[in-house]
């Protein structure tokens, strides 16, 4: 990898080998404001594989805040899970030391494998930290919260724009996860007359699933493949890959997991199979809109009003897909980099 080829702003590596710390900052862009973005804690196969994620999820930040019209960039942390880290508390600070560096270039949260007292630990060091305890997003779960509700906004848009109404209505859903966002994005579809077909690696959760929702329950290798009219990812990303995509059986794609294509061009398959497909980060914008209603100070009703907006950014990348014959994944990168001034 050539990382001077990537167009990015800022790429920080930090190590502090006396508490077997190993961190990555990526700054994508600060164009429309300071870079906002969580912070993973994983184990990767390779520091080049690290720095890929990180790169990869801060762009996905940028073109997030950009089409949700945030004032915000995007950025993402990344701190190397291995298995002689000292605590977890020296790790957060150390990473919200750094952050204090910056001096509100990059505002971390949380993400993947990271918790509010993380996040609490981080703001030991900074102000530069969300999703603390006591936050607006942290108090009952109102960042899964929105972002499942956004979700369900853009399903309504997604079935507007494949069936020509959004009702919801006797229709067929798969739900691929039944974490923080599935689960409770399950409520508002159950709500609205879903018939749900559910999967999860966890059995108490899937269990759950159906005896609050009557749900139909599936193997998690077969979730993907289940004929439904819309599949909604809400588990992992790098789904929507070789193996699975010809194995799908589903007219629209519209869930909340992040950077669910495993690459771009898996995108225009989707397009030429004609599946129409809801871009993640314009559809899970709810949790990164929490955020930035909670930095200017805002309340849940603010948040909640922004989030609304969710179903007609997706009407415009729908558009804009037809108009310029290009896939939707496209179309919402071609939005991003417009608002962006590029
Ligand atoms: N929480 C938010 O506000 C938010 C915001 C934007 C995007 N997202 C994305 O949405 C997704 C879900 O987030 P969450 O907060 O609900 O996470 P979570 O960890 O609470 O839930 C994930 C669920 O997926 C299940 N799962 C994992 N692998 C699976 C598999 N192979 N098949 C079926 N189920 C599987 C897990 O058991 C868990 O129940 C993630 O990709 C996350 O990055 C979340």
């Amino acid at each position: 990898m050539n990382l001077m080829n990537q167009n990015y702003e800022q790429l920080i590596f930090l190590q502090d080998r006396s508490i077997g710390f190993k961190a990555i900052i990526a700054i994508d862009n600060t164009t429309l404001g300071p870079a906002l973005g969580g912070c993973r804690m994983w184990h990767y196969a390779s520091d080049e594989a690290a720095v890929l994620d990180a790169l990869r999820l801060a762009r996905g930040m940028t073109y997030k805040s950009a089409v949700s019209g945030i004032p915000y960039g995007g950025g993402k942390a990344v701190i190397l899970s291995h298995s002689d880290q000292g605590p977890r508390q020296m790790l957060f600070r150390a990473l919200g030391h750094k952050i204090d560096e910056l001096q509100g270039t990059y505002i971390t949260g949380m993400d993947l494998g990271t918790t509010v007292s993380d996040m609490d630990w981080v703001h030991f060091e900074t102000s530069f930290v969300t999703d603390t305890s006591g936050s607006l997003g942290a108090v009952n779960e109102l960042t899964a919260k929105m972002t499942a509700y956004g979700v369900f906004l853009g399903i309504q848009a997604s079935l507007k724009r494949a069936y020509g109404s959004e009702s919801i209505q006797h229709k067929i859903i798969a739900v691929q996860g039944l974490g923080k966002v599935g689960f409770q994005l399950c409520r508002f579809l159950k709500h609205a007359g879903a018939k749900l077909i559910v999967s999860d690696i966890n059995p108490a959760r899937l269990r759950k699933a159906v005896e609050e929702f009557g749900a139909d329950p599936r193997k998690p290798g077969d979730i993907l493949s289940v004929p439904c009219d819309v599949l909604s990812p809400c588990a992992l990303g790098g789904i929507l890959n070789d193996t699975t995509v010809s194995k799908l059986n589903c007219t629209i794609i519209a869930g909340a997991a992040n950077n669910q294509l495993l690459e771009a061009r898996h995108g225009k398959l989707l397009h030429d199979m004609d599946i129409l497909y809801a871009p993640d980060y314009v559809i899970n914008a709810g949790g990164i809109i929490v955020t930035s209603v909670e930095l200017e100070g805002g309340n849940a009703a603010a948040a909640q009003k922004i989030v609304e907006r969710i179903g007609d950014t997706l009407t415009h990348v729908f558009h804009t897909s037809d108009a310029q014959g290009i896939s939707t994944a496209a179309a919402a990168d071609w939005i991003a980099e417009q608002l962006l001034g590029r």
